[in-house]
């Protein structure tokens, strides 16, 4: 078993006084790309933003590397990078401006830097693109930003919402390449979709929500059918 990458324990996470994530415990180990599954309204999305720090837990802890969320708040951060569902851009940056900000915030080395944006630029052809601001970009093309972004700086964990909905046949295939590569090279990712043909393809193990529990998790090819019910 490779070591922990993502450690979640006794998850509890209330919104607006309604109990949404309710005792969760998962891990994710190095190597694993793990499909967090579940209906609408499962918690996949509660979850990933309990991880980032943007909603409050009530009760648990999660560790990221080995970097407790409230302990060590600032080596926590720099463990893992978020491809969001929808695209988040600044306005006033340009697509290679992004691409600075968020090698900058994670301390990635300028030659390093060049090396991997020129790479990813390439492969999910943006070279015509890098001077264009996000008002001038279509929706695929904005999420291209965000996953060069998050790629660029390769932090242990890579948390990927819904990635497959809006991006052409070629970019989804390179992505879930690098996602590979990732895995091959020791990392952990942790990727939320409905598209179960595609997550069988590619992903090793699964961790199933259901009302903001989990109710089943495993290797990949342990995963049958997706039967009707609700959250
Ligand atoms: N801002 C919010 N205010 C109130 N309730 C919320 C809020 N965000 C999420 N919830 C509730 O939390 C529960 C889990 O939602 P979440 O967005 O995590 O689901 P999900 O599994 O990501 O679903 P989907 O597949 O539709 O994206 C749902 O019952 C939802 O209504």
């Amino acid at each position: 078993m490779g070591k922990e990458i993502v450690k979640v324990e006794s998850l509890f996470v209330d919104i607006n006084h309604t109990p949404v994530l309710k005792g969760l415990n998962f891990k994710v180990n190095e190597g694993q790309i793990c499909a967090l599954l579940g209906h609408n309204g499962a918690g996949k999305t509660v979850t990933f933003r309990s991880m980032m720090g943007i909603l409050k837990k009530k009760s648990g802890r999660i560790l990221i590397n080995g970097y407790d969320s409230e302990k060590e708040q600032e080596a926590y951060k720099q463990q893992f990078s978020y491809i969001p569902e929808e695209p988040m851009l600044f306005d006033e940056l340009n697509v290679y401006q992004h691409f600075q900000v968020f090698a900058l915030s994670y301390g990635v080395p300028e030659a390093e830097f060049k090396k991997r944006a020129h790479s990813y630029i390439e492969m999910f052809e943006m070279g015509e693109k890098v001077s264009e601001y996000p008002e001038n970009l279509s929706k695929g093309m904005r999420q291209k930003v965000n996953i060069i972004s998050s790629m660029i700086v390769d932090t242990p964990l890579l948390i990927v919402d819904e990635p497959f909905i809006g991006l052409d046949v070629e970019a989804s295939y390179y992505l879930e390449q690098e996602l590979k590569k990732r895995a091959e090279r020791g990392m952990a990712v942790l990727l939320s979709s409905h598209v179960i043909e595609k997550v069988k393809g590619f992903c090793n193990t699964y961790i199933k929500l259901q009302k903001g529990e989990v109710v089943e998790y495993g290797d990949i090819s342990n995963l049958r059918g997706f039967e009707v019910s609700k959250g």
